[in-house]
């Protein structure tokens, strides 16, 4: 029987014709995804599910989705799907996450001239029969100082189409090398010097827990007065009711806004102010952007349900049939390889090198390295893939090497991951045990045999006495739970290590409680994906 993909938002009829090419039956009802009980209803007879950003598909719908094999989002976002409830269930998330980059770049652009010369307004009065021509002063452009905040594929879009403005363009971004900047022709700079210099401010990051209300009052207060701010990414990086305030005062001069908090925005505390610009999430739509996605959604869904292939996964790395049974765990490790050196580096990484010892090193080593940097992006990017990690650390800049060599001691085989940022160098090996289980056998060359739990605690301390003994009675006092507790320390007994595996989240002050130890260099609390 052939599959069937129900289209429940509205996509290109490209796609339509595509999946049909392709032998998929196809539903399109792209009215569906706003009605979220009817399309609970019909969702368990489809094996597809192709939507934009409108179709939410939540933990409910997940559950009521029985046959659902792929969701393929047309479009980069994928916040609007439950993904560790679609893992959870094996349904494969898919992105195309480029095809819309360029389109959306041009979005803010736009909004940003709209903003500086005050168009809609000037528009409006114009067609309402007022010559108000001293009403709208605008301000210039050219050698106006950008602010890019994220510059990933659209940001950095942005940044060349602003260069060509006559435009000075800053940057922040935790990910971005300086190297990467200077090749841009863009000055990194951190958030507080962009918030004090920019005229104009972009953003261009994903919706993660350290981006949401990324510019909230506290940043508001350090801007420029007069500064004007554009939004394209998502709703709630911004925090609306301030940036309205800051505008009110007078501090802002004006906001051109793509994306709300909540969405369909039937109201915002921006609407109806002087100097806002507002458009209902139009960055992708373009008819290139959307015949882009609208071709690679249908290409990707259709490969997967008729010949098993997975491209552009979010939760799912592409490997064949044949060899999945072999490499998944390995996979596996590396992602979680990558995991633990991304969210403990703090700083750009400059250098990326990856040893395959023994029988990692004659596997698909390129499945391993792009799950292995999907792992080590995702904490900044939350919708990484492993098709899309190893085009981003190139795009960054990032020096990746590989060395595979022969079985040099115990272990059948092992990965090593050594990252050198601007401020240190650090490793990390782990293998994989007959249980099919990853575990960490070395960190920063300390030996140790650790298992992978979902929440864990890395600490790096000096080799005192009485640590143990430390670590136990705060995290006891906190109510921290341990599940686990290993240790290592280096040869010569200066440093030491430990990584505890916990119950669940463990709170910044709890963290604070222990690095407060002088012997305790870091402490940082650690997610891993253990499904
Ligand atoms: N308005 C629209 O219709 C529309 C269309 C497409 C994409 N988007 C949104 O635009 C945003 C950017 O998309 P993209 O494809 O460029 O993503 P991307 O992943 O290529 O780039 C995001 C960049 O943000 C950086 N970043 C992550 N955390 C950061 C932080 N805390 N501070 C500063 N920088 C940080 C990353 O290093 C990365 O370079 C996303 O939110 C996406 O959903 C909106
Ligand atoms: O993440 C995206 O790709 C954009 O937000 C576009 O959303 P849309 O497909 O609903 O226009």
């Amino acid at each position: 029987m052939a599959p069937r993909v129900l289209v429940s938002d509205k996509l290109s009829p490209t796609a339509v014709q595509i999946f049909k090419d392709r032998g998929v039956e196809v539903d399109y009802l792209p009215d569906l995804g706003k009605d979220k009980d009817k399309l609970a209803e019909v969702i368990g007879q489809y094996d597809g599910l192709a939507i934009r950003s409108a179709t939410k598909v939540t933990e409910k719908l997940i559950a009521a989705a029985e046959n659902l094999k792929v969701v393929g989002r047309a479009g980069i976002g994928v916040d609007n799907v439950d993904i560790p409830a679609a893992s959870k269930r094996g349904i494969i998330v898919m992105n195309t996450p480029f095809g819309n980059s360029i389109t959306t770049a041009e979005h803010a652009i736009a909004l940003m001239f709209a903003v500086a010369r005050q168009l809609p307004a000037a528009d409006t009065s114009t067609q309402a029969g007022k010559w108000e021509k001293s009403k709208f002063m605008g301000v210039e452009i050219t050698g106006k100082t950008l602010g890019v905040i994220g510059a990933g594929n659209i940001g950095s879009i942005v940044c060349s189409r602003a260069i060509g403005l006559k435009m000075q363009v800053i940057a922040y971004d935790p990910f971005l090398s300086k190297e990467r900047a200077e090749e841009m022709g863009v000055t990194k700079v951190e958030l507080d010097e962009l918030l004090a210099r920019a005229d104009f401010i972009t953003l261009h990051v994903p919706m993660t827990d350290k981006t949401r209300g990324i510019i909230n009052a506290e940043a508001l207060a350090k801007t420029k007065k007069g500064v004007r701010i554009v939004n394209c990414a998502r709703g709630g990086l911004v925090d609306e009711a301030a940036l309205a305030a800051a505008i009110k005062s007078g501090h802002v001069a004006g906001a051109g806004f793509d994306v709300f908090e909540t969405e369909p925005a039937t109201e915002s505390p921006l609407f109806g102010l002087d100097n806002v610009v507002c458009t209902p999430h139009l960055g992708a739509s373009t008819t290139e952007a959307q015949e882009n996605v609208a071709l690679q959604v249908a290409e990707q869904m259709s490969d997967y349900l008729v010949k098993g292939a997975v491209s552009n996964a979010i939760n799912m790395p592409s490997i064949t049939a044949e060899e999945a049974p072999i490499l998944k765990p390995f996979i596996r490790l590396a992602d979680v390889l990558g995991s633990f050196a991304g969210q403990v580096t703090e700083s750009p990484i400059k250098s990326i090198e990856i040893l395959y010892d023994g029988a990692t090193a004659g596997m698909n080593t390129r499945a391993l390295t792009s799950a292995l940097l999907a792992g080590l992006i995702r904490p900044q990017v939350a919708d990484v893939n492993m098709v899309s990690a190893p085009i981003m650390v190139k795009e960054k800049g990032i020096v990746l090497s590989e060395v595979k060599r022969d079985k040099t001691g115990v272990y059948d085989g092992y990965i090593k991951l050594t990252i050198t940022t601007e401020r240190q160098t650090r490793s990390v090996a782990g293998t994989v045990f007959s249980d099919g289980k990853p575990r960490f056998i070395q960190i920063k060359g300390i030996n140790m045999d650790a298992d992978v739990g979902e929440h864990m605690i890395y600490i790096a301390n000096t080799d005192v006495p009485g640590m143990i003994g430390f670590m136990g009675t705060t995290l006891g006092d906190a109510g921290v739970n341990i599940a686990n507790f290993h240790l290592g320390r280096d040869k010569d007994g200066g440093d030491a290590i430990a990584l505890l595996y916990v119950d669940g989240l463990v709170d910044q002050a709890v963290l604070d409680k222990l690095t407060a130890n002088e012997a305790i260099r870091q402490a940082k609390s650690l997610i891993f994906n253990v499904d």
